[in-house]
């Protein structure tokens, strides 16, 4: 992936993994895309839970397999949802990363496919990190 193509796969891969969300509580299916240094991508949806606070958002599913697979360095996300407006990463995704991505950019997506691309270090300001 090069250049700008990279941006339009992410976020088509993230529309399309809103498919896999398991979201029978609140009906929000959130998808996300997330590429790494070596050019790999890893997507996630949310996994809701009957507990309702151990529901997991998309951006830490594409994380953890991001980071199980090998891959910390990560370059951009691209989250959508299938709401109305841009869809943004929750407080804890922003942390969590932070941890292997303080450089990388957020694509936040409409459930149109228009997006918007920001800095992870302008939506989590005096970050906390290692
Ligand atoms: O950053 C976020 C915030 C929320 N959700 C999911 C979790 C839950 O299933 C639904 C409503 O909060 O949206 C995500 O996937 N990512
Ligand atoms: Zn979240």
């Amino acid at each position: 992936m090069t250049g700008a193509a990279w941006r339009q796969e992410l976020v088509a891969a993230a529309l399309a993994a809103r498919e896999q969300a398991y979201a029978p509580y609140s009906g929000i299916r959130v998808g996300a895309a997330l590429l790494t240094r070596e050019g790999r991508l890893f997507t996630g949806a949310n996994v809701e839970n009957a507990s309702y606070g151990l529901t997991i958002c998309a951006e830490r599913v594409a994380a953890v397999k991001a980071v199980t697979a090998g891959c910390r360095d990560f370059v951009a996300i691209a989250v959508a949802w299938n709401r109305e407006g841009f869809c943004y990463p929750c407080g804890a995704c922003r942390q969590v990363l932070y941890e292997f991505g303080p450089q990388m950019r957020v694509l936040v997506v409409e459930a149109s496919g228009d997006y918007r691309e920001e800095a992870l270090v302008a939506l989590l300001p005096h970050a906390f990190g290692k």
